[in-house]
């Protein structure tokens, strides 16, 4: 019966879809419009195939559910290669302007790769790593299989063809532009719905849980998902000009609009790149590390003084603008106290490694967890002091805030993933260990030197070029023009590029190691069993 339903919707999309793509009024929604087609075109197919086939019985179902987590580790790992390749040739694009080839003008130069990077690494790779970790955490920790049979493969499935409409969208010049925010309205209720199925897997997971304890890594989980979901359905509130087109407006307008977009884009940083790693945080060191967390007490505290301190925050991103000065100040003062938490977070997650330091010389992958913590506590400790208004008045629109950014996002993000996913394959694919781990001590070496040359490199021309612009001489007349410090920027540039090599490389390596742990790894003996909790 749920299949003829099925069929129905598929049925009725794909036809809504093919008329779309025949009035489409711009080519990102006609392409869009064909690849929806085709993807329902298809599912409608394989349903009806499936459909009241003898002999077909459906499997008993035991244990954990494990494949969707595989897809997702591979779609990490395959998204992060993307994402790292795109920031590394937008990287040299800055530094020799001629790699925006005229033939690829309007389609591949650096103002359509931009926000194709920023969306590949943190929705791809960060938005697969999370939905991968939480499911496979969730489960672990509530002792029960996934809630909703194949709604995990919905939300697996629905999400990466949201990263699919996102990325060709924006090649194509369908963009709302609003930073992090870049999808088109079709797009967003897509998302929209793809994320309230993740959350009733989560949630109905948590609810038929055989532990009587919520571990602490599911609450971060968990705000994560809720807080997402609010900020996307706020932040992309919008008229479309017409159905049979790509384009919209926006509901606010001037500043209460620009407060909106930023009050999202900071939580986005506070709930998807800081709450949900966090969560993995919570999971993967304790394991690698066999120690429990250091204090669950702590845990519970910077929780809720996080959740409660990032959403205030948002204003620091529009200081010195139309913003009222009270706003300005409120984020400022908020963005001070949210140091605390952090720092909350960071401590208890290098604790945990007390009794265990010894690990830091004999295994590599606590080393990228380890270090990871370390950057997040840098990034932590940076945000606050930039959103003081003067030091603000010095790194805003400067490459100080994209440095600030890197520290986070690539070692934070970056490391604790590539952690986490290197504890997981051997785990999913029942080996007895990795294939080799000379090989992750190169990657951890090449992404940390990486991360240090584009993180200093961008202080340095950062730092320079606020104080080019500021520079005025006896008469009070400003020296530099803005060629000046773009000229002066250069060689930092260069260095930043060979940064996003070496930690493209490393990753290249990752990839490399997973694939051989999954081919030539021994095995492991026995499968695991769906209790007790782990
Ligand atoms: C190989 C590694 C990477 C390289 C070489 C790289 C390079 C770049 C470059 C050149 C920009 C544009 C800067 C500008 O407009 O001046 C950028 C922006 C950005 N990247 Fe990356 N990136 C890398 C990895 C990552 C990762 C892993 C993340 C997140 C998890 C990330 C998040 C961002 C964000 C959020 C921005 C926008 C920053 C802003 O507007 O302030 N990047 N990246
Ligand atoms: C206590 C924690 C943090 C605070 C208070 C904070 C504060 C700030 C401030 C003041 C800016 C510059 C705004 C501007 O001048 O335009 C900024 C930019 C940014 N930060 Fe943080 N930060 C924190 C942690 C992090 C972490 C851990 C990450 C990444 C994982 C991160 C990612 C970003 C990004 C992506 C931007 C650039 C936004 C843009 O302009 O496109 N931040 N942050
Ligand atoms: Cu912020």
């Amino acid at each position: 019966m749920i299949n003829y339903l099925k069929l129905a919707v598929l049925g009725v999309v794909t036809l809504f879809a093919a008329i779309a793509a025949n009035y489409a009024r711009d080519l990102a929604y006609m392409v869009h419009a064909i690849i929806i087609m085709i993807v329902a075109g298809g599912l409608f197919l394989w349903t009806l195939r499936n459909t009241d086939e003898p002999g077909k019985k459906l499997a008993v179902e035991t244990g954990y559910m494990d494949e969707v987590v595989r897809y997702g580790v591979i779609a990490t790992a395959f998204w992060g290669v993307v994402g790292f390749l795109a920031g590394t040739f937008i990287a040299f694009q800055l530094a020799f302007p001629a790699l925006n080839f005229d033939w690829a003008e309007g389609y591949a130069n650096f103002g359509r790769l931009r926000p194709l990077h920023t969306s590949a690494v943190i929705f791809a790779f960060g938005g697969n790593a999370l939905i991968a970790t939480s499911f496979y955490i969730v489960q672990r920790t509530s002792a029960t299989r996934l809630f909703g049979g194949n709604a995990a493969w919905f939300v697996f499935w629905g999400y990466n063809l949201f990263i699919i409409l996102a990325a060709t969208g924006y090649l194509l010049g369908a963009t709302q532009s609003k930073e992090y925010a870049e999808p088109e309205w079709y797009v967003d209720w897509w998302l929209t719905i793809v994320w309230v199925v993740y959350l009733i897997v989560f949630l109905g997971t948590i609810f038929k849980r055989k532990e009587k304890h919520i571990y602490v890594a599911n609450w971060f989980f968990l705000s994560f998902i809720v807080t997402v979901a609010m900020l996307h359905v706020v932040n992309n509130l919008s008229i479309p000009v017409s159905i049979w087109g790509s384009k919209s407006v926006q509901l606010f307008s001037g500043v209460q609009d620009a407060m909106t977009q930023w009050w999202y884009g900071h939580n986005a940083v506070g709930f998807f790149l800081t709450a949900g790693f966090l969560g993995m945080m919570y999971y993967f060191i304790p394991k690698q590390a066999e120690r429990p967390v250091y204090s669950y007490k702590l845990s519970i505290i910077h929780f809720w003084a996080l959740i409660f301190l990032y959403i205030w925050a948002g204003p620091h991103h529009l200081h010195y603008t139309a913003l009222p000065d009270w706003a300005s100040t409120l984020g400022m003062v908020f963005s001070i106290i949210l140091w605390m938490p952090s720092w909350g977070g960071m401590i208890n997650g290098l604790m945990t490694l007390s009794g265990a330091w010894d690990k830091l010389r004999t295994d590599p992958v606590i080393r990228m967890m380890v270090i990871s913590v370390g950057f997040y506590g840098m990034s932590t400790f940076e945000g606050p002091m930039m959103s003081i208004r003067a030091v603000n008045s010095l790194s805003h629109y400067t490459d100080w805030t994209i440095g600030h950014v890197h520290s986070g996002a690539l070692g934070w993000n970056g490391m604790i993933t590539f952690g986490a996913l290197y504890f997981l394959v051997p785990k999913l694919w029942n080996k007895e260990r990795l294939y080799s781990l000379t090989l992750v001590s190169w990657h951890f070496w090449l992404a940390t030197i990486g991360i240090i040359l584009y993180a200093a490199s961008m202080w340095v021309t950062g730092i320079m070029e606020g104080l080019m612009w500021r520079e005025v001489d006896a008469n009070g007349f400003l020296v530099n023009s803005f060629a000046d410090t773009v000229g002066a920027k250069f060689p930092m540039y260069v260095a930043r590029g060979l940064g996003g090599v070496m930690f493209l490389t490393g990753a290249l390596i990752m990839c490399y190691n997973l694939w051989m742990t999954v081919a030539k790894a021994p095995a492991k003996a026995e499968a695991t069993a769906a209790v007790p909790a782990e």
